[in-house]
């Protein structure tokens, strides 16, 4: 696989609100965007900038969100994937299932509009890696 730019890190947490005043006031972010619930991934987001990558605060939206499971261990919230941007989504699916790892699902839109998809943590080092098709204007 060719790897890209990180694009960033999730972050999981059970405010959105909360974490947003501790990247503010703690982390002193001066570029936070406007949330939005994306129903289809079962999240809200709020993208926090950083000089280099974003930070992707999200939060459970709705009974069957993913990210249940991963608050219920970790109550405060905490670091829940990163995510690395690739020429090509397919052909980057096509090598990972390649190589014996779980993909999780066919490639969907995520959060910047672009397709996405997930790689099981236990295949990766025990970290849930999200590939996504670089945005227009990151190249
Ligand atoms: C909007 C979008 C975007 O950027 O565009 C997003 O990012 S949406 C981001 C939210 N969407 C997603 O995460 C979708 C993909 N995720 C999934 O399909 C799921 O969350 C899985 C990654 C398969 C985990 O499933 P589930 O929550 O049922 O966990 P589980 O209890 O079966 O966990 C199995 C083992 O994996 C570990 N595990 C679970 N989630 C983990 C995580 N985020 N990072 C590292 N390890 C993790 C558990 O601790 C457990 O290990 P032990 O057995 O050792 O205890
Ligand atoms: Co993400």
């Amino acid at each position: 696989m060719k790897l890209g730019r990180l694009n960033h890190v999730g972050v999981a947490t059970p405010s959105i609100e909360a974490s947003v005043a501790h990247w503010r006031d703690v982390m002193g972010a001066t570029k936070i965007h406007e949330p939005f619930d994306l129903p289809a991934q079962g999240v809200k987001v709020c993208f926090v900038d950083t000089p280099n990558a974003q930070i992707e605060l999200i939060e459970p939206l709705g009974a069957d969100s993913p990210i249940h499971g991963f608050l219920a261990k970790n109550p405060l919230g905490g670091q829940h994937h990163i995510c690395f941007e690739v020429p090509d989504i397919h052909a980057a699916r096509d090598e990972f299932i390649a190589l014996g790892k779980r993909v999780l699902g066919e490639p969907r839109i995520g959060a910047h509009g672009t397709l996405i998809f997930f790689v099981h943590p236990k295949d990766m080092g025990g970290m849930l890696t999200e590939i996504m098709e670089t945005p227009n204007g990151n190249h």
